[in-house]
C-alpha cells in the first residue's frame, strides 16, 4: 500500500471515530498521522456543529498544538479525574487486541491517558492488523542515568536493541528520556516481555499495550471500514 492510499485510509478510520465523540465528554486525544485527522474532523464540528467539550487531554505537544489551533482548550492529565474515552492511532494490533505503541515516541502519556480512560479506542489502517504482536519494533523510554546499561542488558537477552535516533543525535523524549527500539518479531510471549520491563529499573514506559484497548475502527483498502469489539 502506498502513502496516499494509507493515509486515505487513517483518514476514513478517524473520521468514522470522531462520531464516538459527543458534547460534554471528557475526551483523551493520541499521537500521530491518523490522530491529526481526527484532530481535524473535531475541529471541523466545533466550528460548524459546535461540538463542546468537558475537558480535553492530549498525549503529545504536537496533538496539543492542533487541538488549540481549532480553539479547544487543553488540560493536564492530573487535572482530570478520569476520562471517558481516549482515541488513539496505533502501530500493530493484534487479533487479541494487544497493540504495539510509540512509533511517534508518546509511548509514555499515550500509556498513562489510556489507563485513566474508561474507554480506549484505537484507528488504524488494515496494514497494521496482525494475528500476533509483531512487525513493529518495540519502543522502550529509558531514563538517561541507566541507559547505557539497559541497552546491553537487552542486548544481553536478546532483545536486539537500537537508539532511536533524530538525525545524528539519540531522540530525546518529552521527559528527557532516551528511547531504545528492541527488534523482537514476533514479541515471544508479550506478558511475560512486559513484565520484564516493567521490572527493569531505569525503564520509564514500553510500548506494549497489553488489554488496554476495547474498540479498534479498522479501514480497509476494499472501502470497507470495520468497527471490531473486544
Ligand atoms: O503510538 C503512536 C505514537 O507514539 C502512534 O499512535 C502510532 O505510531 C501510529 O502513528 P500513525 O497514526 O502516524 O501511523
Amino acid at each position: 500500500m502506498d502513502k496516499e492510499e494509507q493515509d486515505k485510509l487513517k483518514k476514513q478510520a478517524a473520521v468514522r471515530a470522531a462520531g464516538l465523540v459527543k458534547s460534554g465528554m471528557k475526551l483523551g486525544v493520541g499521537t500521530g498521522s491518523t490522530v491529526a485527522f481526527l484532530i481535524d474532523e473535531l475541529g471541523r464540528r466545533r466550528k460548524e456543529e459546535g461540538l463542546k467539550l468537558k475537558a480535553v487531554v492530549t498525549t503529545s505537544s504536537r496533538s496539543k498544538k492542533q487541538m488549540e489551533e481549532w480553539g479547544f482548550k487543553v488540560d493536564e492529565l492530573s487535572s482530570v479525574t478520569q476520562l471517558d474515552l481516549t482515541i488513539d492511532g496505533a502501530d500493530r494490533l493484534a487479533a487479541n487486541f494487544d497493540g504495539i505503541k510509540g512509533g511517534g515516541g508518546a509511548l509514555t502519556m499515550e500509556k498513562n491517558v489510556a489507563v485513566n480512560s474508561q474507554k480506549v479506542v484505537w484507528i488504524v489502517d488494515e496494514s497494521k492488523v496482525v494475528d500476533r504482536l509483531g512487525g513493529f519494533p518495540l519502543p522502550v523510554e529509558v531514563l538517561p542515568i541507566s541507559c547505557e546499561q539497559n541497552f546491553q542488558r537487552f542486548k544481553n537477552a536478546g532483545l536486539n536493541p537500537q537508539w532511536r535516533m533524530s538525525g545524528k543525535e539519540r531522540l530525546v523524549t518529552h521527559y528527557g528520556n532516551y528511547i531504545v527500539d528492541l527488534n523482537v518479531d514476533p514479541v515471544p510471549v508479550p506478558e511475560g516481555l512486559a513484565a520484564y520491563l516493567d521490572h527493569t529499573v531505569g525503564v520509564v514506559e514500553h510500548g506494549l499495550f497489553l488489554d488496554m484497548c476495547e474498540e479498534a475502527i479498522i479501514a480497509h483498502s476494499d472501502g470497507t471500514i470495520e468497527d471490531r469489539q473486544k
